[in-house]
């Protein structure tokens, strides 16, 4: 990764695939400026779009008609120099400009991930707004959207800047007590406002990591299997739901052996839908390890659609299913608390999509969670331990109830990235486009 050529003048096309209707070349640093007066031969007042000429630097060469956009540092999305060529988004066009851009001093490309890297070195995002970021771009549904931009615009690391507050003078209160600490009774007074305010810092940390999961699952999407007998239309519905033919089907019982995936939006959430191995003793050894495999991934799903096209119950493991009784276009009864479907005719389609979608609610919620990411719950989840700790019985070794205290800063910081960041940071660019 170039990124540590901080002075570096970088450059790269920060829109998306081309040809496009309009391409955005960002470049960021010392010689951005200078970089829009050798291409434009002008550059625009901050922060107003000129239309101009675009020219090679070295041969006069036009190479397009664009905007041009000056932001000048530390007001601009970098904190450095920035400037913007909104060029035609053709694959040729761009070519030139980056081309010519990589001729001039003190410019290379830019590496993934490389200019955010830049906003959060200069301290316009913490670490926190970056994998927010992140999640932003990578976001697919409503609920990762909205839950990633609550992130990217700092709502985690404003709470966290709140209860490290709290703490240090929670701190500040013990450390007084210390100095009395040959007086028992002086230093427990001074301790006692010190624990109420721990105490109900520690309640609210605790109710942010009740919901992390919730978070989590919203990022990572649901994972919802459909199981039940052999040929109970299992397949055929999975491919109904992804509207496409992802599975085999066929009247053969046993037709589906491996784990079939698809991922689809349902109510604004990420599902990955996951079609299995009718269940069934069998003497093939195959279709007996499709079995297996069904049955684990079914019991580590977040729901299970169980299928039966005679109506029978799932099996005690999942007995929490949303329970459907298949082909109902045959005739036959549909059973107390089973939706009837056909996919012949579409009946019972918009009630087992209704079913996911209340399953979904219940799990994931309407509000975005504070928590999104393993990461910031397992730095959380440090500071509540050590949080939990200091408010314990320390009988009257009060500096040792404010070691805890103080670790439990650190882990907040952490969580932000205000220590310890380098290797988290390296893996979370390397997971951005270049331009980002
Ligand atoms: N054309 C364009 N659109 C874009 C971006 C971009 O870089 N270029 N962004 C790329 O991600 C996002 C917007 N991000 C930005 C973040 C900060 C600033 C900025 O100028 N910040 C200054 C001034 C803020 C102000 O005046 O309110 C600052 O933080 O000091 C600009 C864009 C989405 N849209
Ligand atoms: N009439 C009718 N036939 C259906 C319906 N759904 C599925 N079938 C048929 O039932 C047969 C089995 O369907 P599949 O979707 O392959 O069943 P499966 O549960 O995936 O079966 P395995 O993979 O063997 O476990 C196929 O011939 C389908 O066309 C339905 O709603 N009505
Ligand atoms: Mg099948």
């Amino acid at each position: 990764m170039p990124g540590d050529a901080t002075s570096d003048t970088i450059f790269a096309l920060s829109s998306g695939r081309l040809p496009a209707g309009v391409a955005v070349v960002r470049v960021s640093g010392p010689e951005a400026a200078a970089a829009a007066l050798a291409l434009s031969s002008t550059l625009p007042p901050p922060r107003v779009a000129r239309y101009c000429a675009l020219h090679h630097p070295a041969s006069g060469e036009p190479l397009d008609r664009g905007l041009v956009l000056f932001f000048p540092g530390p007001a601009s999305a970098t904190g450095e120099d920035v400037v913007e060529l909104h060029l035609h988004g053709g694959r040729a066009v761009v070519a030139a400009v980056l081309r010519a851009l990589g001729m001039l001093p003190g410019l290379r490309p830019a590496g993934a991930g490389e200019f955010t890297r830049r906003s959060h070195q200069n301290g316009k995002l913490d670490l926190a707004e970056v994998e927010g970021l992140a999640d932003l771009i990578a976001a697919e549904t409503e609920a990762q959207r909205r839950q990633a931009l609550a992130l990217a615009s700092g709502v985690l690391s404003g709470r966290v800047a709140a209860w490290r507050g709290k703490l240090v003078s929670a701190l500040a209160l013990l450390e007084a007590g210390i100095d009395f600490s040959d007086e028992a009774d002086v230093a427990e007074d001074v301790a006692r406002p010190a624990l109420d305010i721990l105490r109900a810092m520690g309640n609210e940390l605790g109710a942010a990591l009740a919901d992390a999961e919730r978070g989590e699952r919203v990022r990572d999407g649901l994972v919802v299997a459909i199981a039940g007998p052999p040929n109970a239309g299992k397949s055929t519905l999975l491919n109904r739901l992804a509207g496409r033919e992802a599975a085999i089907v066929s009247p053969i019982p046993g037709t589906t052996r491996d784990v079939l995936e698809v991922h689809l939006e349902l109510a604004g959430q990420a599902v990955t839908l996951l079609d299995t191995a009718g269940l069934r003793e069998t003497a093939d050894a195959v279709e007996a390890e499709g079995v297996r495999r069904a049955l684990a991934r079914a019991e580590a799903a977040d729901a299970v659609l169980w299928l039966s096209e005679t109506g029978e119950n799932p099996p005690a493991a999942f007995a929490s299913a949303i329970r459907v009784r298949t082909k109902i276009d045959r005739g036959g009864p549909v059973p107390e608390g089973f939706i009837g479907l056909s996919v012949a005719t579409d009946r019972g389609l918009e009630d087992i999509v209704e079913a996911l979608a209340a399953r979904a609610e219940a799990l994931c919620g309407r509000e975005p969670a504070l928590v999104t990411r393993e990461r910031q719950r397992l730095a959380l989840e440090r500071a509540a331990h050590h949080l939990a700790r200091a408010t314990g019985d320390f009988g009257g070794h009060e500096e040792l109830r404010a070691e805890d205290v103080r670790l439990a800063v650190r882990a907040l910081d952490e969580t932000i990235g205000r220590v310890d960041v380098e290797h988290v940071l390296d893996a979370l660019f390397s997971t951005f486009c270049i331009g980002k």
